[in-house]
């Protein structure tokens, strides 16, 4: 069954096309990964998937509901976003930016329940806040902002969710929470990545943009190869296969790898010739 359906969505500002007719559906449960060179179009495609932008043409379905017709209450009942950028003009606590989630289920001048404190307390718990509830948000580290922002969205209690780039400042360890906690609930998810090894590691299927457009779509396996991060990024790197989860795991080289050693005579695996030294560290 399909969650999202996207078709022929085009996208400009200022006469400029930024997103060049996208096509692709995510599969109810999937978590599907964005990848791509900076400026290549992953978050203005999601802005166009949360509503954030309008769609020059063409269509986005939601459980087969035109996603534009949607009432923003129940778009927000739907769709939970972590985006990747938020300047608050105002300051709020830790706990008051968290219940921000659950105002989609609120009548107008409803107080928050002792169900949704509960919930909200939970999860700064879920996600290492525990006794930050009456920080000041602004005060905040940016990791620990960041995981504010993620209990937010995750509070929201949707059965779709948008990340754009959702490791941003946050150390390896609460990266790795961060992305088990989202996989653990099992709902649909879509999220720009950076980071290929958290690529691997988490998702079922892989969108490749650039320059505005879909250049593949696949499984891991078959999207992240030396070949497409070469042609796409312009990165040397080795894909392998971790041996012990049997993911692929991929590890960057200098851009100019010897293929027989240094020395006077060496080649570069690229082809660089130009005149150069190095240096050797014990
Ligand atoms: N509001 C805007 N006005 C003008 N140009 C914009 C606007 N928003 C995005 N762009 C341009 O659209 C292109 C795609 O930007 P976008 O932020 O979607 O890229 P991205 O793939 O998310 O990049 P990054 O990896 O750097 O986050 C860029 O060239 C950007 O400069």
């Amino acid at each position: 069954m399909l969650k999202v359906q996207v078709k022929n969505l085009k996208f400009s500002i200022d006469k400029k096309e930024i997103l060049n007719d996208i096509s692709f559906d995510i599969p109810k449960g999937a978590f599907i990964g964005i990848i791509g060179p900076n400026g290549s179009g992953k978050s203005t495609l999601l802005k166009n998937i949360y509503r954030l932008y309008k769609p020059s043409s063409g269509n986005i379905l939601l459980d087969n509901k035109e996603l534009s017709k949607m009432k923003d209450k129940d778009c927000a009942r739907e769709i939970a976003v972590l985006a990747q950028e938020s300047n608050s003009q105002f300051d709020f606590t830790v706990e008051q930016i968290v219940k921000m989630g659950r105002y989609p289920y609120k009548s107008m001048f409803e107080d928050y329940s002792k169900k949704d404190l509960q919930m909200v307390r939970d999860m700064l718990k879920k996600v290492g806040l525990d006794g930050y509830s009456d920080r000041s948000f602004s005060n905040l580290s940016g990791g620990e902002k960041q995981r504010t922002l993620i209990a937010r969205a995750l509070v929201q209690d949707t059965d779709f969710l948008i990340l754009d780039e959702p490791t941003n400042h946050l150390d390896i360890g609460y990266q790795i929470q961060l992305m088990d906690l989202v996989k653990s609930l099992n709902i649909t998810t879509l999220s720009a990545i950076h980071d290929m090894n958290i690529a691997s590691m988490y998702c079922d299927y892989l969108i490749v943009m650039k320059e505005g457009k879909i250049i593949n779509f696949g499984t891991v396996e078959e999207v992240i190869t030396s070949e497409m991060l070469k042609s796409v990024f312009g990165v040397n790197a080795y894909v392998g296969i971790n041996p012990v989860n049997k993911k692929l795991q991929i590890s960057f080289m200098h851009t100019h790898e010897h293929v027989n050693g240094i020395g006077v005579d060496h080649i570069h695996e690229d082809g660089f010739s130009g005149v150069h030294s190095h240096h050797i560290h014990a």
